[in-house]
C-alpha cells in the first residue's frame, strides 16, 4: 500500500539533460508537473560527463601552453600539474552550473522533485519509494552507463569509468584506455597532457563516426603528442598486479602482447538504463540499445515518451534537449513532432577540435554517386590561424554538383564554433552560393568556411570561358 498518491499532467524519470529540460518546459506551460530523481540533479553531463570532462581539458589546455604557445614569443615555464587542483577546478565548474539544474530551481518553477527510484506499476502509474503517482503523460529520461565490455578478469581489476574519473586526485602514471570513441579520445589527451603516459586500446579504429581523414590527421596529433594509440586490437584478458593492471591482447598482425598500466579507463560505449524501470508492468518495449521509440519518441504504451540517452539514438546532451521540445510538442501541443536528424552535429573536443554534421564523404558517395563536389581549406591558408599560430587542420564539406550542402566536418581550433553555420546551412536546406556570398569579418577563423565554399565556383570562375567573357566585355570601354 502506498503513502502518497498524486495525479498529474506529466509524470519525468531522471534529471539529466533531457528530463530537467521537459520538467522546466512542462511546468512553464501550466502543466502539473512531477519530477523524479534517483541520484543527482543534473544527471550524467553536468556530474559525470560533458562539464567535468571539458573542465578538465580546459586544465590540460593550460598545461600544454609551454608547449602550443611557445611560437608566439611567450616562455611558460614547464607544468607542475597538481591534479588534487585540478580536481578542485573541476568540481568547481560543476557547482557553479549546479543551481541551474537544482531542486531549488525546479521548485521554484513549479515542478514537484522527489528523490528516489521510479518503477512502473502500470500504464500510467510509476511509484517512487511508497509514493504512488499517476500522470497523463509519462516521460522516461534514464539515460546510460558505461558499458563494460566482457573481457576476462576485467570485473576483478580496479578500473575508473566516466563515473569514478573525475573523483581521482592522484595523476596515473600510465592510464590505459580501452576504447578510442569520443570519451576515450579527450580523456587520454586530457592525461597526457597533464603528465601521464596514455595508451589507447581500440577494437575497430578511433572515432568511428567521423571522417576518417580527419581523424586520421587527429590521430597523427595525439600521437606526436605522445599517446600510443593501439587499433584493431583485441583484449583477452586484464589482470590485476605488480601495482597495477596488465592487459593481455593480440594485435593488429595476430600476435599477443602485454601492456602494462598503472590505471585503466573503460570507454567502450554506453548501456541504457532500463533495468530498474519494470518496464513490461507497462507494456514497454526495449532492446539491448534501450526503449524503442518512433520518430515521435513514443514507446508502444502510448502515453509513455522516452528521451535522450535511453532512447536508443545519438547520445548528446545537445539530443536530450532537442527530444524535450519533440515530447512537449507532442505531449502538450498536441502536434506531431518529429525528430529529423538531417542537421545534427557532435564535436569531439580534443584539441584540436573536432566537428561534424550531417554526411561524411563516404556517406555521401553511398547516397549521391557521382553527384559530389568535395570542397577542403586548410587552416594554414586563414591569416588569422597564422596570427595565432593555429595552423593545423582543415575544413572539409560536401555538396552536389548543383551545390546543395550535404555534410561537413572540421578538424581545427575553435571548429565545434565554425560548424554551427555549416548546421544552420544544412537545416536551412541552402546552397553553398550562401555562404561564398557572405562577407566574413578580417581576419577571423570563419573565413575558412567562406573560402571552403567559395572554392566550389574557382573552376568555373577562372575557366577559359569566363576569361574570354571577361576580355570580350573589356572592349565596350
Ligand atoms: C565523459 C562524458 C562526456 C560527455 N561529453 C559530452 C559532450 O561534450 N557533449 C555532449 O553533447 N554530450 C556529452 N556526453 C553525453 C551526455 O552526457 C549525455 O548524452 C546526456 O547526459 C544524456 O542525457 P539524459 O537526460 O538522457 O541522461 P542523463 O543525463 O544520464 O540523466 C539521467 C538521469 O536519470 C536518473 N535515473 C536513472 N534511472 C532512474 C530511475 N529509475 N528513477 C529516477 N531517476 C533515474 C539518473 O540518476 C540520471 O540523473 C558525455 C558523456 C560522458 C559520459
Ligand atoms: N564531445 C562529445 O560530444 C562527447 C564526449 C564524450 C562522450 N560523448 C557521447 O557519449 C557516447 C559514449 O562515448 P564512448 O566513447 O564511451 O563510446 P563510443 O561507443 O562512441 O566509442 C566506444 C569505442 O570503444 C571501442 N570498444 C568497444 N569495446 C571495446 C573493447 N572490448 N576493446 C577495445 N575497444 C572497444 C569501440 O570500437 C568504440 O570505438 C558517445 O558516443 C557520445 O555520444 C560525447
Amino acid at each position: 500500500m502506498s503513502d502518497t498518491f498524486l495525479d498529474v499532467d506529466i509524470a519525468v524519470i531522471g534529471a539529466g539533460s533531457g528530463g530537467l529540460s521537459v520538467a522546466a518546459g512542462a511546468a512553464q506551460l501550466g502543466a502539473s508537473t512531477v519530477l523524479i530523481e534517483q541520484h543527482l540533479m543534473g544527471g550524467d553531463c553536468l556530474n559525470t560527463g560533458c562539464v567535468p570532462s571539458k573542465a578538465l581539458l580546459a586544465s590540460a589546455k593550460a598545461a600544454y601552453r609551454w608547449r602550443s604557445e611557445a611560437a608566439l614569443g611567450v616562455d611558460y615555464a614547464l607544468p607542475d600539474v597538481d591534479l588534487g587542483a585540478v580536481n578542485r577546478h573541476v568540481h568547481e565548474v560543476i557547482a557553479a552550473i549546479a543551481p541551474n539544474d537544482s531542486i531549488e530551481r525546479f521548485e521554484a518553477l513549479g515542478v514537484k522533485v522527489i528523490q528516489g527510484t521510479a518503477r512502473f506499476v502500470g500504464p500510467s502509474e510509476i511509484e517512487v519509494d511508497g509514493t504512488r503517482i499517476r500522470a497523463r503523460r509519462i516521460v522516461v529520461a534514464t539515460g546510460s552507463r558505461a558499458a563494460v565490455p566482457p573481457i576476462p578478469g576485467l570485473d576483478q581489476v580496479p578500473h575508473f569509468t566516466n563515473e569514478t574519473l573525475f573523483a581521482n586526485t592522484e595523476l596515473p602514471r600510465h592510464l590505459i584506455v580501452i576504447g578510442g570513441g569520443p570519451i576515450g579520445i579527450e580523456m587520454a589527451q586530457a592525461h597526457r597532457r597533464l603528465g601521464s603516459d596514455v595508451t589507447v586500446l581500440e577494437a575497430s579504429r578511433i572515432m568511428p563516426k567521423d571522417d576518417p581523414e580527419l581523424v586520421s590527421l587527429l590521430g597523427s596529433r595525439l600521437v606526436d603528442e605522445g599517446i600510443a594509440i593501439r587499433e584493431g586490437v583485441s583484449i583477452t584478458r586484464v589482470e590485476d598486479g605488480r601495482g597495477g593492471v596488465t592487459v593481455l591482447l593480440r594485435n593488429s598482425e595476430g600476435l599477443e602482447e602485454r601492456i602494462f598500466g598503472s590505471h585503466l579507463l573503460v570507454a567502450a560505449g554506453r548501456r541504457p538504463n532500463t533495468e530498474r524501470l519494470d518496464l513490461e508492468k507497462a507494456g514497454i518495449e526495449y532492446g539491448p540499445k534501450g526503449i524503442i521509440v518512433d520518430a515521435r519518441l513514443r514507446t508502444s504504451n502510448r502515453r509513455v515518451f522516452a528521451i535522450g540517452d535511453v532512447a536508443g539514438g545519438p547520445q548528446f546532451t545537445h539530443v536530450a534537449g532537442y527530444h524535450a521540445g519533440i515530447v512537449i510538442r507532442n505531449a502538450l501541443f498536441r502536434q506531431p513532432a518529429k525528430v529529423d536528424y538531417r542537421a545534427l552535429p557532435w564535436v569531439t573536443y580534443a584539441d584540436p577540435e573536432l566537428a561534424h554534421v550531417r554526411l561524411t564523404e563516404a556517406e555521401a558517395r553511398a547516397k549521391h554517386g557521382d553527384d559530389l563536389v568535395v570542397l577542403r581549406w586548410p587552416y594554414h591558408e586563414n591569416d588569422r590561424a597564422q596570427t595565432d599560430r593555429k595552423t593545423q587542420g582543415l575544413i572539409k564539406a560536401i555538396t552536389t554538383r548543383s551545390g546543395k550542402i550535404v555534410g561537413a566536418s572540421i578538424l581545427g581550433a575553435e571548429a565545434g564554433e565554425l560548424i554551427q553555420l555549416w548546421v544552420l546551412a544544412i537545416g536551412q536546406g541552402l546552397n553553398v552560393k550562401a555562404l561564398a556570398g557572405m562577407i566574413a569579418p578580417y581576419p577571423t577563423l570563419g573565413e575558412i568556411s567562406k573560402r571552403a565554399a567559395a572554392s566550389f565556383f574557382t573552376p568555373k570562375l577562372f575557366s577559359s570561358r569566363t576569361r574570354k567573357l571577361v576580355r570580350f566585355l573589356s572592349w565596350f570601354g
